[in-house]
């Protein structure tokens, strides 16, 4: 028997008995109006902007809004369960935090505090490789709990080698591997306030603690902190790589291996036929191709071309447990959540991140209850409709 999460509505019914209230909302999408009331414009910014003028925010938001759920009567659901089997391991429920850098603007905890409450509720949470903390010092703050490591692919294959070697060295196990982010997209709330935390060397921990990123430097970091931030954005990423170069990766690290950012079925194909191990269908939170379809729109068809060879996740808009199950509906195994948990860390610290995974785990466990699911595995497309209106 899996853990009942919507004990976590009672326990928020009883703490309301003595007039106490949450400390933060339990409807996930005020949270973005808090932080803008409560942190720096700069940082909620950073987090809460996305490509261009907003529009693959909004679509991935409409896309999920669209489906509504058709619930099912009378099939016992007294007794449930939320584990799912994620690339060989088994998760309490299909929710992971999305590898999300620069914390530190929202909260001086940052990772570290991220890491320890996501390990608490047994959600894995995957560290960003431009994370403000250093990966060893966020390892161990993850205690037991299983590592997940987001790579962006370094221009310097030295680099790239050494941020592998180090993870492994760290106890990460599975790696996510970004593509979409092969540049940074055009991204207007940041550049009208001239805010890029990276420009400030924030998000830079991993590359200037790295023995091989320093032998690109003329000068150590510490001497002249510009040049290394502008090594940093010259080399973080690598416009120039394509499919075959995936062999580099499957060489260096031994445990599964999942591609971040795949939105069309032909590239979900060809991470099959690379011996990847899985997909995350994302258009990063729609930070990245202004105009580009929304992530669950593309969901279906990727689930479909590869479902059978590949482990399938999604994110980008996941705000609700409602939205969890549309994705699971559409044809995804879990989810990442991206946003949310930044702004109960910002807002919050530890806690608020505790509190948002709580939230968002009863409250799918009672959206499948109360649609006539005992476990997500019975989820799927027939529990869906479109609202074409
Ligand atoms: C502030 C911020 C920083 C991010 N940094 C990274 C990153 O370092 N690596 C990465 O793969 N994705 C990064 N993402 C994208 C998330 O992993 C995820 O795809 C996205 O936030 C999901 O959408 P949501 O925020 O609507 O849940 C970032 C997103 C935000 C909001
Ligand atoms: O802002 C982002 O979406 C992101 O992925 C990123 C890239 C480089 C440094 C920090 C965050």
């Amino acid at each position: 028997m899996g853990k009942h999460w919507a004990d976590f509505q009672y326990e928020i019914y009883l703490n309301g008995m003595s007039g106490a209230v949450p400390r933060l909302p339990t409807d996930l999408t005020r949270l973005e109006e808090l932080a803008e009331q409560r942190l720096g414009p700069g940082p909620v910014g950073y987090v809460a902007g996305s490509a261009g003028n907003g529009s693959t925010a909004r679509a991935n938001r409409a896309a999920l809004e669209r489906r509504r759920i058709v619930p099912r009567m009378l099939r016992d659901v007294h007794e449930r369960d939320l584990s799912v089997e994620v690339l060989g391991r088994a998760l309490p429920a299909p929710l992971a935090l999305a590898p999300v850098g620069v914390l530190s603007i929202m909260h001086p905890d940052a990772e570290p505090a991220a890491a320890r409450a996501a390990a608490a509720q047994g959600v894995p949470y995957i560290l960003s490789s431009a994370s403000s903390t250093p990966m060893e010092q966020v390892a161990e703050a993850m205690g037991d709990a299983e590592r997940w490591f987001q790579l962006y692919w370094p221009k310097d294959p030295e680099v790239a080698r050494s941020f592998l070697n180090r993870a492994k060295a760290a106890g990460f196990t599975v790696l996510v591997v970004t593509l979409d982010t092969p540049l940074l997209s055009w991204r207007p709330r940041d550049l009208d306030q001239a805010y890029l935390p990276f420009l400030r060397g924030v998000g830079t921990a991993n590359y200037f603690s790295d023995p091989a990123f320093q032998a690109g430097l003329a000068e150590p970091v510490h001497e002249d902190p510009n040049a290394a931030v502008m090594h940093f954005v010259g080399m973080f990423s690598d416009p120039a790589k394509s499919w075959p170069d995936l062999a580099f990766l499957r060489e260096n690290w031994d445990g599964p291996i999942v591609l971040k950012g795949v939105l069309h079925p032909d590239d979900a194909r060809r991470a099959a036929d690379a011996g990847m191990d899985g997909v995350i269908v994302s258009n990063h939170g729609g930070r990245q191709v202004a105009g580009s379809v929304a992530a669950a729109d593309a969901l279906p068809r990727v689930a479909e071309a590869v479902g059978d060879r590949l482990t399938v996740l999604f994110d980008s808009g996941v705000r609700t447990g409602d939205d969890i199950f549309k994705a699971l509906a559409l044809g995804a195994r879990a989810v990442l959540v991206g946003r949310p948990y930044v702004y109960g860390l910002g807002l919050d610290g530890r806690p608020g991140v505790e509190h948002v995974i709580r939230c968002l785990l009863a409250e799918l466990d009672l959206t499948l209850a109360l649609s006539g699911h005992a476990t997500p595995s019975t989820v799927g497309p027939d529990d869906l409709v479109e609202d074409r209106t």
